[in-house]
């Protein structure tokens, strides 16, 4: 499944399917062309209506998702080496990884870029705190601590 960016390794979650309907609103302007159409009925951006930004979607993401990457391609079919490391890193945890494909948006990108303040891809979170990129996660893989962040959100 795809929505707009936003994959998950099992099954679409409320949230997921949540995060789509916001962010698929950012695609709903369309202006009839029929020239007997005054400018008070044309349909507007829904985004600018309901103010929900990109940074919302991202707040929204890490908020609502145990481990959330941000990455190039997606989990399934990684378009870059740093992002398919750091899926293998998570794979290696029995938990879902929810993902979003910055390639399919480049101002989510720049939204997610500017959230994190951090330059690069993969971007990953977890429990709503910004880890790191793919080296990072592979370190705390390597020397326990990532078992220890999902472990100790798993038994809450
Ligand atoms: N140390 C980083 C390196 C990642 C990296 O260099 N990513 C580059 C190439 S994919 C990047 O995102 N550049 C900025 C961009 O493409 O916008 C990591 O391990 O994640
Ligand atoms: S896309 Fe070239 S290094 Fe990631």
């Amino acid at each position: 499944m795809l929505f707009n960016g936003f994959r998950s390794m099992e099954y679409t979650t409320a949230s997921a399917s949540r995060s789509f309907l916001r962010h698929g609103m950012r695609f709903s302007t369309s202006v009839p062309n029929d020239p007997d159409t005054h400018d008070d009925f044309k349909p507007t951006n829904k985004l600018e209506n309901s103010e929900i930004t990109l940074k919302d979607i991202v707040e929204q993401d890490v908020k609502d998702n145990l481990v959330m990457i941000y990455m190039k391609g997606d989990p399934e079919q990684p378009r870059c080496g740093f992002s398919s490391l750091a899926v293998r890193v998570l794979s290696e945890y029995r938990v879902p990884i929810h993902s979003r494909n910055i390639l399919e948006d480049p101002e989510l990108k720049n939204a997610v870029k500017a959230f994190s303040m951090w330059p690069t891809f993969p971007q990953i979170f977890i429990n709503g705190e910004f880890i790191g990129g793919s080296d990072i996660i592979l370190n705390m893989h390597q020397n326990g601590e990532l078992k220890e962040k999902l472990k100790a959100r798993s038994s809450e």
